[in-house]
């Protein structure tokens, strides 16, 4: 059997998103990756680091951040990570990204502020994520979300049913999430 490639599966890359390979550094006592580098110059200045459990069938998001950057590496298991551009001015405006991250081949995804995403986990996974932007900061005015079965996203997800958040259930849809951001840019 080949081992798993981590890798987009669908849609096309984003403006400003990349997916880093990593390579582990084997030998007898086991293996030592670099996960992060600033040398990468990727859109992300990190501020917060946190690793994330999921049991399986759980998708987290879909969310939305105007002022903060992301990162994110799955470590065991494996993911379905989707991404829709929703920045005005961005050339891959409105267009979608689908990848399948694996622990077994680690890689990881950084993204500018602007692109809504989600991440499905078919089985039970740990990753660890980063924002440029601490949660205590922006969790209370700069955390927008879409209901991640919303057809206009577009996104081909594997799935048709999965475990969520109440917040995340009752997120709003596409066009709703467009009208929650234009009421909040009038006020
Ligand atoms: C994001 C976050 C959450 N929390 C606490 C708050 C809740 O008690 C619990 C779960 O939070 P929430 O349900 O908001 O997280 P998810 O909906 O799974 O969101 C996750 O997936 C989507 C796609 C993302 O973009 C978020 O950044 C990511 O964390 O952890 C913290 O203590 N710190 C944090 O940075």
């Amino acid at each position: 059997m080949t081992n798993p490639l981590s890798r987009l599966i669908a849609g096309r890359p984003l403006e400003g998103a990349e997916l880093h390979r990593i390579a582990a550094q084997k030998d007898r006592r086991g293996s030592f990756a670099e996960i992060f580098q600033e040398h990468w110059g990727s859109c992300i200045a990190p501020v917060q680091w946190s690793f994330v459990r999921s049991e399986p069938e759980v998708l987290r998001g879909m969310h939305l951040h105007l002022r903060h950057d992301e990162y994110f590496c799955c470590l065991e298991g494996k993911v379905f990570l989707g991404l829709r551009d929703l920045r005005g001015t961005s050339p891959t405006r409105d267009q979608w990204s689908l990848y399948e991250l694996h622990g077994e081949d680690p890689a990881a995804l950084t993204f500018p502020r602007g692109i809504l995403h989600g991440w499905y986990f078919p089985e039970r996974s740990l990753h660890i994520q980063a924002v440029s932007e601490a949660y205590c900061d922006y969790g209370g005015d700069d955390n927008w979300g879409c209901h991640w079965a919303d057809p206009e996203l577009q996104i081909p997800w594997p799935q048709t049913h999965a475990i969520l958040s109440d917040s995340a259930a009752n997120f709003p849809t596409l066009q709703g999430l467009r009208a929650c951001l234009s009421d909040a840019t009038d006020a």
